[in-house]
């Protein structure tokens, strides 16, 4: 499991840990670490031409004693100071190894620039000559190294309020920051390595965790000998309408690849014809009126893609989710519970999986705020409805109260595809009828489908059904331990 904490939490635990060490010490192990990083993306430091975004604070304070450090080793370190003051005994040694002070033309002649204008100390959006220096770093052919985070990003939450440095690496120091996970920070972070300066016995509980594929595998249930398929759990699917028939065939599609031990659907006549002729494993109930009375047993329902708004959906949503079995609710059964929040009321797991559009109906709010704020939302959302809220987007995220967030770490943006939610939603149904609680359920459905997204696309585009026929490569990646 990755973890990852705010800013606060951060503060709270260097507190702690430098309440024992002479002072300094963490500062020299976190430039230190950093050193070791720029030199390693340098190849060869002698000679090679380094320049520094200095801010005011410890974060400028750490850029200045690794450019100290790389000096030593030869390089050409220019610090350009943004701030009114710099970290003056960093500046002294910088100095004394032979760097020098520079103004903002350096950057165009860098072969690395490391961004030390501000870390978890940053406070809304970067003001000048920051936000000017973060977009000429961003323009110049350089690699940026961020120090912590990437200057503009809210080392807590991975807001981005106006410029944000864009590092091709994000060193981090003492532990990972929320905002290298959420997008937009995530986005902003490039590839992120950890400095350990021995932070870890001082952390708290984390404020977000990121599923790992060796997570994933412990988590998924598999058939023993004894199994059957109904002792492997069936799944109830409710999606479809003689208008949108693809959502019911691509919902089957995902549960029956996610490994259901049988898939029911019902829905109308056109949806029917088209789930039987691609999944003739489905069993089928064709429906005439809005009720679940004849479908059979089920461990768990999918209710929503494609099922329409009317009448008819709120009828089924009604009883399936007055039942006491886990239930999944997507794409059009969010528009129904929208209307009539009351339904969500209930003793037994409800998933919710919403794309931002669809949670801001649910809690009122705006599409933009939610995602610009991702966690704060769907933690929100799952306080307010007593529901799980896996919120889709570039950042998947999973909020169950009280646990920390899980941030999905796959997935590609080819997957910003119509049909994909529909996917979603049936390997998460899948693992819910297998017995996985509505967090596990989310979090592992949503890693798979990210991967199966990035095997399907191949740096290429997908439709919503490649990334079905790529769930089983994407479950023996992760049983082989290469995901
Ligand atoms: N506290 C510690 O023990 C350690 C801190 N470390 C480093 O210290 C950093 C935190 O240092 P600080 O607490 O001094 O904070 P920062 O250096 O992150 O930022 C504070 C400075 O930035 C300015 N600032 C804040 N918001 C701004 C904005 N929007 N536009 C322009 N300027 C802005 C403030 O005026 C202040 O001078 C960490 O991110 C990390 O890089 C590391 O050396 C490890 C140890
Ligand atoms: N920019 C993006 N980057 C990565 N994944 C994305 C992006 N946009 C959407 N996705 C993913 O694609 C899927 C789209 O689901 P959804 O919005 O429900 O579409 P549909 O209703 O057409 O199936 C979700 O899994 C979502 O997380
Ligand atoms: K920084």
């Amino acid at each position: 499991m990755r973890t990852a904490y705010t800013a606060d939490q951060i503060r709270a635990a260097e507190h702690v840990l430098m309440a024992g060490l002479p002072p300094g010490t963490l500062m020299q192990r976190a430039a230190a670490g950093l050193a070791a990083a720029c030199a390693g993306l340098l190849g060869r430091v002698y000679g090679s031409r380094v320049v520094l975004l200095v801010g005011s604070g410890d974060n400028g304070g750490d850029a200045l004693y690794a450019g100290e450090r790389l000096a030593r080793r030869g390089a050409r370190v220019e610090a350009i100071l943004a701030g009114s003051r710099a970290h003056e005994a960093g500046l002294a040694a910088l100095l004394r190894a032979g760097g020098r002070v520079a103004g903002p033309g350096a950057l165009t002649r860098a072969d690395l620039i490391m961004d030390g204008l501000v870390g978890i100390g940053v406070s809304g959006a970067l003001r000048e000559p920051y936000a000017g220096l973060a977009e000429e770093a961003n323009a110049a052919r350089a690699p940026v190294v961020a120090v912590d985070v990437p200057s503009g990003v809210d080392a807590s939450t991975g807001r981005v309020q106006g410029a944000a440095v864009r590092a091709l690496v994000t060193v981090t120091m003492g532990a990972v920051k929320t905002g290298l996970l959420v997008d937009p920070g995530a986005g902003h972070a490039g590839r992120v390595e950890l400095v350990d300066i021995g932070l870890g016995p001082c952390l708290p509980d984390p404020d977000v965790a990121a599923l790992t594929g060796g997570d994933v595998d412990d988590l998924l249930p598999r058939p023993g000998k004894e199994s059957d398929k109904y002792r492997r759990g069936v799944l109830g699917v409710l999606a479809g309408s003689d208008l949108y028939t693809g959502a019911a065939v691509l919902a089957v599609g995902g549960a029956l690849r996610a490994g259901a031990g049988m898939v029911r659907y019902a829905g109308p006549a056109e949806p029917v014809a088209q789930v039987r002729a691609a999944w003739p494993e489905a069993v089928i109930t064709l429906l005439d009126r809005p009720s679940i009375k004849d479908v059979g047993r089920v461990q768990a329902w999918v209710l929503g893609p494609g099922l329409g708004t009317g009448d008819w959906a709120h009828e089924l949503a009604a009883q399936v989710l007055g039942t006491g079995l886990p239930v999944l609710v997507d794409a059009d059964g969010l528009t129904v519970v929208a209307r009539d929040r009351s339904l969500l009321r209930r003793a037994a797991p409800t998933l919710i999986t919403p794309h931002a559009g669809e949670l801001a109906r649910l809690i009122r709010a705006e599409r933009a705020d939610i995602e610009a704020a991702r966690l704060q939302h769907a933690r929100a959302a799952a306080a307010e409805l007593g529901v799980t809220v896996l919120l889709k987007g570039s950042t998947t995220v999973v909020a169950e109260e009280p646990r920390p967030v899980r941030v999905n770490p796959t997935g590609t943006s080819w997957l910003a595809t119509g049909g994909t939610g529909d996917v979603l939603s049936g390997v998460a149904g899948a693992l819910l009828a297998q017995g996985l609680g509505a967090y596990d359920a989310g979090s592992c459905a949503a890693y798979l489908h990210g991967l199966a997204g990035r095997l399907a696309a191949d740096g290429a585009p997908l439709a919503a059904a490649d990334v079905a026929t790529a769930l089983p490569a994407a479950f023996r990646a992760v049983a082989a331990g290469g995901a």
